[in-house]
Formats: structure tokens, C-alpha cells, sequence
């Protein structure tokens, strides 16, 4: 990151220049006319230069490009030193400027490629081995619980990145998981969601897992207490908290003094980020549920994307091309959002963790300079899979008056081949039809001639598809958990990428300290009405009304 802010970039004003020129020109319908050699000019086949085979096909022809608009995104990533910026994290150097720490996730999964120095680098051999031998003992049923029952049940407890990696991952690779071993995830401080989870558990048999880098986290320590008391109700005795206790933290002394063991303490680094954990101990509940040896395939196909966005030029580099283009409609079209819309039920929770990788990453409006950005940076990142969202949002998606960029990614094979797949069949159909009138939509000509001479203008109007609705169609053969890793780190190296080239610090989370402190504030007012003191009249309002209604 040079001092520049990226709107000063050369390539930046030739993309403004080319936008105000070419972009009523940009239309797909004619592009895909013009060019039969469209689709092969601007898709892409991924095929994992190391560890388990993992392919993709990545097809970005639907978008609004054009070769000179691409050409000058790549310009752009170049004059922004993209290349640079990926090389000093891949060698640990301390990016994460804000809080001078090295941005390393990739080291997690780095199977001794990348020579990175870093305190901690050298260890994670060891935490791996730490949790598959954890893993093993507790799907085996050699690890047993206070009264000597194995164990059946597990509850994460841990919040945003502590939460949102295990879920979706243990969601999404379901086909592979122990399917005696039930996993819950609490992460809500609001109490209904650890009461209605322990309802769900037995003592004797559950396995509780502190999940929290560190460890001070207000929703999960005041959980983790409430699961502690709950299960020191029936056993009545702390020394078995060891056999249904462990924790995943940076923090061992705040773990100690929560009276975890430290050998059930499953260490990692200040250089893993929260939304950047799920490869660290941070994982331990998705090793429990697919196996270790199924985690380990998650991490090796991560590192194949990590090869493959390390070492390929930007031309070619997947994560490169999806941030360039991702960041042409957010900065030079205007659109607010991209929505990830997976046509796989596993990915259900798919959109929920990008949620926090993107926004909490690029959701800044202060370069690493400390200078006002005067662009748009991160996007507003939604979506819903398979064909629900169809049923409910895509109307607006389709014919609103906002351009709304969408990835569709589906597999080519489905884990559940019911009725010869034909539910894949179908699904697939929706797949390949959306991106399809998202594009070309729909002439006011052709509606006419499909409802015939005597259809009003005002339905014939209605009826109109503008198209030229950009999206992204990603596909593979099956969800694997080696694919669903490169999946994951495509994305996780797309928003490293627009930081880059936006100038911010991606690492840093600044922006949700301030609701945690006057939440600690108000929450010291909240007995007594003549307590709530320092607040506008709304905020005042709000905490008398609950002061005159609650029940306790
Ligand atoms: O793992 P911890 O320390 O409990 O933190 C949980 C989450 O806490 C939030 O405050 C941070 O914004 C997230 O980035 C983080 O993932």
C-alpha cells in the first residue's frame, strides 16, 4: 500500500474514464453476440497444484467486462501492489498495522511449503497433532466422561469467528460427519440459546468447548459459565469439569483461571484473525464431527488455493480476478451488495460466514495512512441457498432498480442422489436458468409475442426483463471437504485483495469495540431507573420502558 489513496491511481481514473465511455456499451446480450469465444476467454478452471484433486470452474463471462475493463482492473491491482502485499503475508511481516500483528492463517494449512517466520509457525504441527489425538479419543470412545460413558454430544461455545467457521463448515460437509455425535453451537448471550441447547444435552455425556481467541469475550464466558453450573449441578464435583471442558483460546491464563486443564487447552496465535480461525484449534469441533483426517483434507485443499493465488499470475489468479471485478461494480457501478447464492442445501450457512469475512475485513472507511477514503470499500454480503431465495428475494434481484452482483456456485454432484437425482436435476436447472435471465432478461418484443396482440401495455411492461444483471457462476464436482477449503480461501484471498487494493486494514475489527462498551455502561444502569444517567432522551426511553415492564 503505497500512501496513495486507490482513487488516485492512475489505473483507478483510466476504470473512471472507461466507466463514463464504455458502460452503456457493456451489455451482455451483445458481448455474447459479438464474441462466440466468450465464455472461453473469461472462465477459468482451478485445478489444485498440490495436495487432494479439487477443481472449479469458475466462470466470470456473465459479468461486465469487457477485455480492456479487465485489463485495467489487473492494472490496478498492480499499481496498488497487490503482488507485494500478498508476498509480505505469505512471509509473515506484520500487515495487520493497526495491531502489529502478521496475518497467518495461511500458515495453518501451509503443510511446510512457505518458509514463514513467526513465533507460534513452528507449533501448529504440534496443536494438529493435539487435535487429532483429542479427536480420536473422543470418537473412538476411549475419552469417557465423569461416569465413564462415552461421549455423544458436543456444545461449541464461542461467538463471530469462534462460531460462524464450525458452523458452516460442520453444516456444509454433513455427508461426512459422525452421525452418533450430535453438535450443537451456542453463541447468543441471550440465554434462550443455551437453555434450549442444554435441553438437548445429557451431563454424563457432552462435551463442552470453549471456543474464544481471547478468552474475555462477554457472550461466551458468561455462557461458558452457564454451562458449567449446569453441568456442576448433576456431577457435582469440579474435578470432573476436566473430562467435559476444553478450550480453544490464545489466553491460557484467563483458560486456567476458568479452571479449564491446560492440557485440554488447544492453543493458537495472535496471527490467526477471529474470521480467519476456523483453520486453527478453532476447528476442533468440525475435526470432532468429519474426523481429523477429513479436517486435514479441508486444510489441504485451503492450501492448494493458497499455492495457486501465491504463485499465478494475476491474469490467471482466481481470488485476483473475483476481487477485480467484484470491486468494478462497487466502485464504478454503484452496487451495494454482492449476494452469495449457493445451489447446495450444505451451504446453507454459507453467506452467514461471509458475512463476518468480508464486512468485518473491509467494512472500514480509513485507509492504513489514516486518510478518509472518498470510494466505497466492502460490500454488503447476503444471500440464501438453492432455490428459496427464488421464492423470495429474487424478484427484486431480477426487475428492482438495483444492480445487485451474485455468485451462483453449485456442484455437479449432489451427496444425496435421490430418485437418480432428479432433485439435483432440478436444482441444477434453477442453477444454470438464473444467471441465465439474470443476463439476458427478457424484451418488451419478445413478452408481446408470447402473450399475443391483445395483452395490455401496462402487463406487457411488467413483464419486461432488463437484464444485463451480472453474476458469477462457480461449480465443482462435490462438495469435498478439500474443496470446500479451496472454496473458503478463494474468498478468504478475494477480500485480502480489495484491502489491498482499498488501502485498509482488512485484520483489524475496530468498528464493533464502541457497542461493547456502552453496552457494559448501560448494563451497570439497568437496575435502577434513577441509575440511567448520560444518555440522548431516546436511548433513556428505550431502558425506562424495560425498567417499568420486566419480570425477573
Ligand atoms: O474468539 P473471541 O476472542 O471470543 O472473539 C469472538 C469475536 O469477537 C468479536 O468482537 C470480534 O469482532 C470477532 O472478530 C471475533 O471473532
Amino acid at each position: 500500500m503505497s500512501g496513495k489513496l486507490a482513487s488516485e491511481y492512475a489505473a483507478w481514473q483510466k476504470l473512471q474514464a472507461l466507466y463514463d465511455a464504455e458502460h452503456t456499451k457493456i451489455v451482455l446480450k451483445d458481448l455474447f453476440a459479438q464474441d462466440p469465444q466468450r465464455f472461453a476467454k473469461f472462465s477459468k478452471e482451478y485445478n489444485s497444484p498440490s495436495g487432494p484433486d479439487v477443481t472449479l470452474l469458475v466462470d466470470l463471462s456473465k459479468n461486465l467486462i469487457t477485455e480492456p475493463v479487465l485489463a485495467e482492473l489487473l492494472a490496478l491491482a498492480r499499481e496498488a501492489r497487490v503482488e507485494e502485499f500478498r508476498d509480505k503475508m505469505f512471509a509473515g511481516e506484520h500487515i495487520n498495522t493497526s495491531e502489529d500483528r502478521a496475518v497467518l492463517h495461511v500458515a495453518l494449512r501451509n503443510f511446510d511449503e512457505f518458509h514463514i517466520a513467526e513465533g507460534g509457525v513452528s507449533e501448529v504441527s504440534g496443536v494438529l497433532a493435539h487435535i487429532k489425538a483429542f479427536t480420536d479419543a473422543v470418537r473412538s470412545g476411549a475419552w469417557k466422561g465423569y461416569t465413564g460413558k462415552t461421549i455423544n454430544t458436543i456444545v461449541n461455545i464461542g461467538i463471530g469467528g469462534s462460531d460462524l467457521g464450525p458452523v458452516m463448515v460442520t453444516e456444509a460437509l454433513r455427508p461426512y460427519a459422525k452421525r452418533d455425535l450430535a453438535a450443537h453451537f451456542v453463541s447468543n448471550i441471550d440465554g434462550t440459546h443455551i437453555a434450549e441447547t442444554l435441553r438437548l444435552c445429557d451431563p454424563e455425556t457432552t462435551l463442552f468447548i470453549i471456543a474464544s481467541k481471547t478468552f474475555t469475550t462477554q457472550e461466551t464466558i458468561t455462557n461458558a459459565e452457564t454451562a458449567r453450573a449446569w453441568f456442576l449441578e448433576a456431577a457435582k464435583d469440579k474435578a470432573a469439569v476436566a473430562k467435559h471442558f476444553v478450550a480453544l483460546s490464545t489466553n491460557t491464563k484467563a483458560v486456567t483461571a476458568f479452571g479449564i486443564d491446560e492440557a485440554n487447552m488447544f492453543q493458537f496465535w495472535d496471527w490467526v484473525g477471529g474470521r480467519y480461525s476456523l483453520w486453527s484449534a478453532i476447528g476442533l469441533s468440525i475435526a470432532l464431527v468429519i474426523g481429523y483426517e477429513n479436517f486435514e483434507q479441508l486444510l489441504q485443499g485451503a492450501h492448494g488455493m493458497d499455492k495457486h493465488f501465491k504463485e499465478t499470475p494475476l491474469e490467471e489468479n482466481l481470488p485476483v480476478l473475483m476481487a477485480s471485478i467484484g470491486l468494478w461494480y462497487n466502485d464504478f457501478y454503484g452496487a451495494q451488495t454482492l449476494a452469495l447464492l449457493p445451489y447446495d442445501q450444505y451451504l446453507h450457512k454459507f453467506a452467514d460466514y461471509f458475512q463476518q469475512g468480508d464486512m468485518e475485513s473491509n467494512g472500514k472507511s480509513v485507509t492504513k495512512n489514516g486518510q478518509r477514503v472518498n470510494y466505497e470499500t466492502g460490500p454488503i454480503i447476503w444471500g440464501a441457498s438453492g432455490t428459496n431465495g427464488q421464492h423470495s428475494f429474487y424478484q427484486l434481484v431480477h426487475q428492482g432498480t438495483k444492480i445487485i452482483p451474485a455468485d451462483f456456485i453449485a456442484p455437479t454432484t449432489t451427496h444425496n442422489p435421490i430418485h437418480n437425482s432428479k432433485h439435483h436435476r432440478i436444482l441444477l436447472s434453477n442453477f444454470f436458468a438464473q444467471p441465465e435471465a439474470l443476463a439476458f432478461g427478457k424484451t418488451e418484443a419478445e413478452v408481446k409475442a408470447e402473450l399475443g396482440p391483445n395483452a395490455s401495455d401496462v402487463l406487457v411492461k411488467s413483464k419486461v426483463f432488463a437484464g444485463n444483471r451480472p453474476s458469477t457462476s462457480i461449480m465443482f464436482p462435490l462438495l469435498t471437504p478439500a474443496t470446500l477449503g479451496a472454496l473458503i480461501a478463494l474468498y478468504e484471498h478475494k477480500i485480502f485483495v480489495q484491502g489491498v487494493i482499498w488501502g485498509i486494514n482488512s485484520f483489524d475489527q475496530m468498528g464493533v469495540e464502541l457497542g461493547k462498551v456502552l453496552a457494559k455502561n448501560i448494563l451497570a444502569q439497568l437496575e435502577t431507573p434513577a441509575d440511567v444517567k448520560g444518555h440522548d432522551s431516546s436511548t433513556t426511553g428505550l431502558i425506562h420502558y424495560y425498567q417499568k415492564y420486566r419480570k425477573e
